[in-house]
C-alpha cells in the first residue's frame, strides 16, 4: 500500500513538471501570458499551503503528496515544488544600468570578438535573470527538478545498495539516476523549446548537450547531499546559478544569429557597433522576436533606442537622453572612436512588419 503511494507521489512529482512546460507554448506572446500561466502552480501552492496549516482539510490530498499523511509535510517537499514552479514562470529581472559600463566598454572595443562580449556578457549574467519560455534556465532547473530529483528517488530506492559516502540515505543508483534523468528530461525540453523558436538565441544541439550535461551532473552533485525536501529548492537554484554563467559559452559565435544580422543594414547601422545591444534589446522584447522567427520575418523592422550621455563610467551618472532615430543616433558613433552617447538600458522596440 505506502509503495503504491510512494509511487503515485513520484509519478506526480515527474509527470506533471513536463506536462506544465509543454503547456506553455500554448500561451500568446503577450507579455502578461506568463502570469495566466502562473495561475495553475499558484493555485497548486496555495492549496498546498492551507493544506499544511490545516485551514483546509484533505486527508485523501495529504496522503497522496505527503510520506507519512502528515498535513505538516505539505509545508516542505511540496510546497517548495509549488514556489519554484510559481518562480520560473514569472520571474525576469531587469539589467540595471551599470550593464551599460559594460556596452560602453564594448562599443569602445568597436570589436567583433566572441570573447570579449562572452566574457563581458558573463559579468553581466547576475543582473539579467529571465525565465519563463524565454530563457533554458527555467525550463533546465523544472526538468531537473522533475526528471533528476524524481528518478532518482523510484531508481534508487528500487535499485540502489551501495551507499554514497558522505550521504546514508542516497546510493549512487540514485545519483545516476538524477543525472541521467536531468539530462534527458533537460536536453528533450531544450531541443523542443529551442525547435519552437523561444529562445532569443538559437542553441546547436551539441553545444546544449555539452551544457545540459554539465548542469545534469551539478544537479546530481547537489542532490546527492543529505538534506531532505530542500533540494526542491537548491537543485534547480543550482542550475539556474550555474546555467546563467555558462549559457554565453553554449550560446552559438556571434552575438545575433547570422540571419537576424543580415537584417542590421536595412537599419542602417553597423553590425559590428550595434551587436551588443541589438542583443540586449532583442533580449527585453523576446515575444516579439520569437514571433518574428517563427513566422520567418525580418525581426528588425524599426528600433528605437535609447541613448544616454556619458560622463564617466560612474552608473549614478548616466543621463537618459531618448532618440528615436537608430540610425542618427549610431552615425554618431564613428567606428574605432570613443563614442561620445552610448546606449542606456534596454528601450528597443521592435515592430513587427
Ligand atoms: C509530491 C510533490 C512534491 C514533493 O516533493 P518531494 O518531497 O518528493 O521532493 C509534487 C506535487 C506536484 C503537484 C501535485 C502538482 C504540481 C503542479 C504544477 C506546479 C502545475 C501543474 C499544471 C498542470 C499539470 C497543467
Ligand atoms: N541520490 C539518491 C536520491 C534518492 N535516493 C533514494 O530515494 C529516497 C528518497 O530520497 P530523498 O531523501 O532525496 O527524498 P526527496 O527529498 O527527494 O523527496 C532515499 O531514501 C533513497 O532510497 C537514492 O537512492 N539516491
Amino acid at each position: 500500500m505506502f509503495r503504491v503511494q510512494r509511487l503515485s507521489r513520484k509519478v506526480i512529482h515527474i509527470g506533471t513538471g513536463p506536462i506544465f512546460l509543454l503547456t506553455w507554448n500554448l500561451f500568446s506572446d503577450a507579455p502578461e501570458s506568463r502570469y495566466f500561466a502562473a495561475a495553475a502552480p499558484l493555485l497548486v501552492t496555495a492549496n498546498f499551503f492551507l493544506l499544511g496549516i490545516g485551514v483546509i482539510r484533505d486527508p485523501r490530498a495529504v496522503a497522496s503528496m505527503s510520506r507519512r499523511g502528515d498535513p505538516a509535510e505539505m509545508l516542505r517537499g511540496p510546497l517548495y515544488y509549488g514556489i519554484v514552479f510559481l518562480v520560473a514562470t514569472t520571474f525576469s529581472h531587469p539589467s540595471p544600468p551599470f550593464v551599460c559600463d559594460l556596452s560602453l566598454v564594448m562599443l569602445r572595443s568597436t570589436c567583433n570578438s566572441w570573447r570579449l562580449q562572452t566574457s563581458l556578457k558573463i559579468a553581466n549574467a547576475p543582473w539579467q535573470l529571465v525565465f519563463w519560455r524565454n530563457s533554458p534556465l527555467g525550463v533546465l532547473g523544472l526538468s531537473a527538478l522533475c526528471g533528476g530529483d524524481g528518478l532518482a528517488e523510484v531508481l534508487g530506492r528500487r535499485y540502489g545498495r551501495a551507499k554514497l559516502p558522505w550521504s546514508q540515505s542516497k546510493t549512487y543508483v540514485g545519483s545516476s539516476a538524477m543525472f541521467l534523468g536531468s539530462f534527458v528530461f533537460g536536453l528533450a525540453a531544450l531541443v523542443y523549446f529551442n525547435y519552437r523558436g523561444n529562445f532569443d538565441r538559437e542553441l546547436s544541439l551539441c553545444g546544449a548537450a555539452l551544457f545540459v550535461c554539465v548542469l545534469s551532473f551539478a544537479a546530481a552533485a547537489v542532490e546527492s547531499f543529505p538534506y531532505r525536501d530542500v533540494d526542491n529548492i537548491t537543485v534547480p537554484l543550482a542550475v539556474v546559478v550555474l546555467g546563467h554563467w555558462l549559457l554565453p559559452l553554449a550560446e552559438s559565435r556571434g552575438t545575433l544569429a547570422p540571419k537576424d544580422q543580415t537584417h542590421l543594414p536595412k537599419l542602417g547601422v553597423q553590425p559590428a557597433v550595434l551587436q551588443p545591444d541589438a542583443h540586449q534589446a532583442v533580449h527585453e522584447a523576446p515575444d516579439q522576436f520569437r514571433q518574428s522567427r517563427q513566422r520567418k520575418r525580418p525581426p528588425l523592422h524599426r528600433c528605437s533606442f535609447s541613448f544616454g550621455r556619458s560622463s564617466g563610467y560612474n552608473p549614478t551618472a548616466w543621463k537618459m537622453t531618448p532618440i528615436k532615430s537608430p540610425p542618427a543616433a549610431l552615425a554618431a558613433v564613428p567606428r574605432g572612436h570613443t563614442p561620445p552617447l552610448v546606449p542606456v538600458g534596454i528601450t528597443c522596440v521592435i515592430e513587427l512588419p
